[in-house]
């Protein structure tokens, strides 16, 4: 394969997707016939799955971008370097690991671009729905269906425009992780949020971006591979992902880990910016 400029973003989709299918292809086969895992040094959880599929994707980086830096989730645990650098992907191969081994089928294939600090590129692949979000060329958020099993390349594939929903006030719906650090209960009865819906991964972005419910609170540890390809989905569907105070969550910050702040992510522009202690008691 040869290197491709990666501002074009369909060029980057169509030189990634037989990455991506077959690392979809290896978490499925390895979901499907049981997960051993060990713990990594913060005491979470990786499985095999995790880190082949991440040698698969970090190849084809390697190969249609060799000049771009990858801040990848298992090689940063496994000790790899963090170093500033203007333009870099993050990648998650497998995200919400915990629930894969659980046997829910909500994990996903997160890869994001990031330019001076600001999240420019999105690929995010649910491997038991085959469903994939992207940010494409013209600045807009897309899904489509990438089968496992047929070899349909990017240009046969069909798109369809992702465009978030305008919120309702008296019937928001929130989507929460089901691990820890879930919305605090503060700010969801500060919004008078109706329905709740705990689900794993950066499936929580794609929702939104596919109109499906209205936000997404993180109080709790995330790394930048975990939101970087849903901010920049949910961005190019007409959302946003912001710090508690309002401002946009951003990326780069290789001198914490790449850990992220409280953040929520909307369906539109924030309905909400305050202090944590502003949610402690919620307002009448
Ligand atoms: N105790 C915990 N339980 C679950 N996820 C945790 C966690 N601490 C941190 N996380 C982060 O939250 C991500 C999963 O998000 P969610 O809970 O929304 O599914 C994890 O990604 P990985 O599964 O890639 O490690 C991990 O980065
Ligand atoms: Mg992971």
């Amino acid at each position: 394969m040869s290197p491709i400029d990666v501002n074009d973003h369909d060029a980057l989709i169509a030189a990634l997707l037989p990455a991506v299918r077959e690392a979809g292809r290896l978490e499925m086969s390895h979901f499907t016939n049981g997960v051993k895992f060990e713990q990594k040094a913060d005491r979470s959880p990786v499985t095999a799955a995790d880190r082949e599929a991440e040698d698969i994707l970090l190849a084809a980086l390697a190969s249609v971008a060799p000049d771009v830096p990858v801040a990848a989730e298992e090689r940063i645990a496994a000790g790899a370097t963090c170093e500033y650098a203007k333009r870099f992907f993050l990648v998650d191969a497998l995200d919400g690991t915990r629930l894969f081994i659980r046997g829910k089928p909500e994990f996903s294939i997160n890869i994001g671009l990031v330019e001076d600090g600001k999240t420019r590129f999105g690929l995010i692949y649910l491997p038991p729905s085959e469903r994939l979000f992207v940010t494409r060329s013209d600045g807009f958020s897309y899904e489509a269906k990438l089968s496992q099993k047929d070899e349909l390349p990017f240009a046969a594939m069909q798109f369809k425009r992702l465009v978030t929903r305008k919120p309702d006030p008296a019937a928001l719906v929130a989507f929460n992780s089901r691990g820890v650090g879930s919305a605090s209960a503060g700010l969801l009865a500060t919004l008078k949020v109706q329905d709740t819906r705990p689900l794993g991964s950066s499936m929580k972005f794609c929702l939104i971006a596919a109109a499906e419910g209205d936000l997404y609170a993180r109080f709790g540890e995330t790394y930048e591979w975990d939101t970087a390809a849903g901010q920049a989905i949910l961005e190019g569907a007409g959302g946003s992902v912001t710090k508690l105070d309002g401002s946009l969550l951003t990326y780069g910050h290789f001198e914490r880990g790449y850990r992220n702040p409280y953040f929520i992510a909307w369906g539109r522009q924030p309905l909400w910016r305050g202090g944590e202690s502003e949610l402690a008691a919620p307002r009448a």
